[in-house]
């Protein structure tokens, strides 16, 4: 770490443009920050962290910066670091939450602090045995239940709630189960999981917001370490963590928060650019609204490009337009092939051209909708001698890893399970929440099939473990990462950029995947492909086959170019 430099304050906004300076120089919340893909909003939150903290406005130890992945609270961290002020805490929700709960853990009960687990397959098996007699549930059909728990806990909605929801909304419970059936089968997950102490990472948040509000003495302690909070990647918050966001800040309004409508891709999992959108009304009156819509990543045709795929939406003026700061670049045209393994043969031998002409293979990522796709591309490049890496799409682990921002299951009821001492035996902090508070938000996911996508996320895990077994296999492990082209589904792609960026299987049916009959599952895959687009730097190349693989032994099926390529 390096030591506090006694910063001259003005020279931290060097380096600024206009629109972002303002927004560095406005050290008092609420500030809401608008910032498009490339739009530099890393640099500007954290020079503003920095600015107010030279200033004497802010106790650098008293500043949360909160993230949605352990990738980007390190990255926040060491820009703060280089910038003099290390002791700024830059946290996921989950890690910043789970050092709240050992902070008060031994003050509100006399339990051992619970084991912590991303899931409880044992549990969720035992839950569904006592409540539906049945052991045949396949592994699918057990994820599925498993992601709905999850959305029902990170969108607020009590188990005793999940019927009306169900009713009002056409939700449909997963593996086949009838609403007041599912909502037992909750219960009982919540139950098992607490007489094996153990805690998901979402009971970990659920646990904070529960103390905070029951624990006043408690609350102040937590409170007491937070002057002022500025959260990255707003438009990913679900009603959860937003829960959580309103009881950290109490009374003080000393609140920045970052992100871009466009770019969120969590929905499924119960992320909502909701807050972003209703900020200025939540937080009235704000202090600051800016937006910053020049991107200094990508070239004019790359975010061109990008916009068009925005241009057609129905949410258009939800979302920014950008403009490019960089010098021209190559137009773009989506390549054709005519099947699957022709598509993968044609990006290895055009990464091939590009490494012969001196491009570093870590300025080149691949990016596909499903993990499944990347395997044939990854075979392509191992036999052309390409290194490869594949990004793994990991689910929060709260403080550990790349993650979605949501996960976990309701709350294992205060530890009830758990012989609690009289200071803890509290209801499930989602039950005992306001009636107001327990709505769902208008764009949360209200068809089965968002329980599909993540199952079939989780199903693509297997597609992942083969392709890295695949590039064991090769050369590529050996491989410092910068030397590899780095392969990764476009969520695990999200943040990131490349020089020369391949989107691969850019078909209807794929991007959208499959056919989306609710609007806001088709405006999620518009969503992803923008994000994809977005992590171009240079030079852009979409891809589609006009068919699918030859090899599945059906006939195959046409293709056509993605909706969202099409342009108006
Ligand atoms: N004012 C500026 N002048 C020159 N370069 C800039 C400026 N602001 C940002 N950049 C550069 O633009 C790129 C994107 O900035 P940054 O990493 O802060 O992105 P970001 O907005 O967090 O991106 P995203 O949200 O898409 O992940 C970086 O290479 C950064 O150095």
């Amino acid at each position: 770490m390096v030591g506090v430099k006694h910063m001259d304050p003005e020279s931290l906004l060097e380096g600024l443009d206009e629109s972002q300076r303002r927004a560095a120089v406005a050290t008092s919340g609420p500030v809401r920050i608008i910032a498009g893909a490339g739009a530099g909003k890393t640099r500007t939150i954290t020079r503003r962290i920095a600015y107010a903290c030279a200033l004497d406005v802010w106790n650098p130890s008293h500043v949360l910066a909160v993230t949605f992945s352990k990738r980007a609270a390190q990255e926040m961290h060491s820009r703060l670091d280089g910038l003099g002020f290390g002791d700024v805490k830059a946290r996921t929700f989950h890690s910043a939450a789970l050092g709240q709960l050992h902070l008060v853990w031994d003050a509100v009960t006399t339990d051992a602090f619970p084991e912590i687990h991303q899931s409880s397959p044992k549990a969720l098996a035992e839950a569904v045995r006592i409540v539906t007699n049945r052991t045949d549930l396949d592994k699918g059909a057990v994820q599925d239940v498993e992601s709905e728990i999850n959305w029902a806990k990170v969108s607020l909605i009590a188990p005793q709630d999940y019927p009306t929801v169900c009713k009002a909304t056409g939700r449909v419970p997963p593996a086949g189960l009838e609403p007041d059936t599912f909502a037992e089968l909750a219960q009982e997950y919540e139950r098992q999981k607490a007489a094996a102490n153990r805690m998901d990472f979402n009971d970990i948040l659920l646990l904070v917001c529960h103390i905070i509000e029951r624990f006043p003495r408690q609350a102040r302690r937590i409170r007491g370490g937070i002057d002022c909070i500025t959260v990255d990647e707003y438009q990913d918050v679900s009603p959860l963590q937003h829960r959580l966001l309103r009881l950290w800040l109490g009374d003080i309004n000393e609140v920045c928060v970052v992100g871009d409508a466009a770019q969120t891709i969590y929905s499924f999992a119960g992320a909502t650019s909701y807050y972003l959108r209703d900020f200025a009304r939540e937080f009235a009156p704000v202090h600051s609204d800016i937006v910053l819509n020049r991107d200094y990543r990508s070239t004019p045709q790359i975010v061109q490009y990008a916009n068009r795929v925005l241009a057609a939406s129905p949410h258009r003026d939800e979302y920014l337009e950008l403009t490019s700061a960089q010098p021209k670049g190559r137009d773009i045209r989506p390549t054709r092939y005519e099947d699957d393994s022709a598509e993968a043969q044609g990006i290895a031998a055009r990464i091939k051209r590009l490494q012969e002409h001196g491009v570093p293979l870590g300025d080149i990522g691949v990016l596909t909708r499903t993990n499944a796709q990347l395997k044939p591309i990854a075979k392509a490049l191992e036999e052309r001698g390409i290194a490869s890496s594949v990004r793994k799409v990991e689910f929060t682990d709260g403080n550990e890893s790349e993650t979605t921002p949501q996960n976990g299951d309701w709350a294992s009821a205060g530890m009830s399970g758990n012989a609690p001492s009289d200071t803890m035996a509290a209801p499930s902090p989602a039950a005992s929440l306001a009636p107001a508070e327990r709505t769902i938000p208008a764009s949360s996911p209200s068809t089965p099939t968002a329980v599909a996508t993540q199952r079939r996320m989780a199903a693509e895990e297997q597609a992942l473990a083969q392709l890295t077994q695949l590039r064991q296999r090769g050369s590529a492990t050996t491989m410092p990462a910068r030397q590899t082209v780095s392969l990764s589904t476009i969520h695990a792609a999200k943040g990131l950029e490349w020089k020369y960026v391949f989107v691969a299987g850019c078909a209807d049916g794929l991007i959208p995947y499959h056919s989306p009959t609710d609007e806001s599952e088709r405006e999620e895959e518009r969503r992803l492909m923008y994000v994809a687009v977005t992590r171009a730097q240079k030079e852009l190349f979409p891809s589609y086959a006009s068919t699918d693989a030859p090899s599945t032994g059906y006939a195959p099926h046409e293709r056509m170019l993605s909706p969202f390529l099409r342009g108006k």
